[in-house]
């Protein structure tokens, strides 16, 4: 295992004969982290060869947030980076990252880098993507992992590989949860007891908004397998008993009376855990809850099919978290998770199979970066 701190060292790294893949990190390393280099040294294989970055990017911190606080634990970093496989720890200063001070030339997150996590950390993203591009020049890699956890980065960094042509495949890795549900998180580290029973609310909340959507999704299933037997209704009242037939009844009943709307629903059994989080003590002071499209991070309608991503920010005590869950709307498809499986990034069609964890792996699909949509604009819109 080699440590390096310098651009040149890392030049100066021979590459092996495989793929050079590099994870991405601000250290304070754990499980998730230790996951996405198991997934990285699988996909690089024995031949290949595998980089953690370990950098504290000041550029994505806003003032006021938790920069000189954020935990710094280089020594366990590097023996958690080597466990899990990987063959060299690239560990940069700050002035070795930004040798010129502030950079006056930042690569833009456009408008997907504005909505939800843009909108509460402005210049954040145009952070995030400034130092992972340095990073992707330093480290020169042709596979780099992403945790699904941090979705909209996800998307935002996949967006800019493709937008600027990166020569690397961008590879998301599903969210790595404790037992409880929790999504681990070095700034898990800062909660207290009580702060990390109200934190455990936003995951919570997203899979109340997931069993809801399974819920409402039966009922109209049920419903439409009712109305298709409905032909020969005497012999399904025999073979079904009258409890059933009360339910079946029941079922088309809301169907026909309900527009489907199971969009809402989802965000509104998310939102009743959210609201009752916000009376514990410590509260749940939420920051967002969002329904988006994971083409652009813009919030769906009822009339939404397809996959999509439900995203909270909420802080417990002086701690921010986010936390986020893909739920599947439609007419043919299960509500999302248990059925469809972990996915990985749609824009690179990598899959990634779940690998065996300590900590539980995410019960259901996240969010993950979409393939790009053409944006309107002067290169028309068939770009
Ligand atoms: N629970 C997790 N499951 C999967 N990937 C994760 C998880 N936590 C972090 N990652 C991924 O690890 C990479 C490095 O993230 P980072 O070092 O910021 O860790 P973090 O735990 O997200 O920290 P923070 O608490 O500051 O958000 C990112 O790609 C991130 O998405
Ligand atoms: C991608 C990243 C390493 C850039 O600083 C950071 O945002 C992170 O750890 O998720
Ligand atoms: N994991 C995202 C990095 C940040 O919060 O700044």
């Amino acid at each position: 295992m080699t440590l390096l701190h310098t651009a040149a060292a890392l030049r100066d790294l021979p590459r092996r004969s495989g793929a050079r893949a590099v994870v991405m990190t601000m250290g304070a390393l754990h499980e998730g982290h230790a996951t996405l280099v198991r997934a990285a040294r699988r996909r690089a294989g024995a031949q290949g060869q595998v980089v953690v970055t370990v950098f504290v990017n000041p550029l994505q911190f806003g003032a006021g947030e938790d920069l000189d606080r954020y935990p710094r634990t280089l020594e366990a970093d590097v023996e958690l980076a080597l466990a899990a496989g990987a063959d060299a720890v690239f560990a940069p200063s700050v002035d070795e990252v930004y040798p010129g001070g502030e950079p006056q030339v930042r690569i833009t997150a456009g408008p997907m880098g504005t909505r939800l996590e843009g909108a509460s950390r402005p210049g954040h993203f145009d952070g995030v993507l400034t130092v992972v591009a340095k990073l992707l020049h330093l480290t020169a890699p042709d596979l780099a992992f992403f945790g699904q956890k941090d979705a909209q980065q996800l998307a935002v960094i996949t967006r800019m590989a493709a937008d600027l042509n990166f020569p690397v495949e961008i590879i998301g890795v599903p969210t790595v949860r404790e037992d409880d549900g929790l999504a681990l998180s070095s700034r898990n580290r800062y909660l207290s007891a009580p702060e990390r029973r109200t934190a455990l609310t936003l995951s919570a909340a997203l899979f109340a908004a997931r069993d809801r959507l399974t819920a409402e999704e039966a009922l109209r299933a049920r419903a439409a397998c009712t109305a298709h037997a409905a032909q020969d209704r005497s012999a399904a009242l025999a073979a079904l008993g009258e409890d059933r037939a009360a339910a079946d009844a029941h079922a088309v009943a809301y169907a026909a009376a309900v527009p489907r709307h199971a969009p809402s629903v989802a965000r509104a059994a998310a939102r009743a855990v959210l609201e009752d989080a916000a009376r514990l003590d410590p509260p749940l002071v939420l920051d967002y809850l969002a329904l988006v499209d994971p083409s652009d991070f813009t919030e769906i309608s009822d009339a939404y099919v397809g996959e999509a991503i439900l995203a909270v920010a909420a802080k417990v005590g002086t701690t921010r978290l986010i936390d986020n869950l893909r739920l599947t709307f439609g007419a043919e498809s299960p509500a999302s998770g248990a059925a469809s499986g972990y996915r990985d990034d749609a824009a690179t069609g990598h899959q990634e199979a779940p690998a065996p964890a300590p900590a539980a792996r995410e019960r259901s699909a996240p969010a993950t970066a979409a393939p790009p949509t053409p944006p309107p604009g002067p290169l028309g819109a068939t770009r």
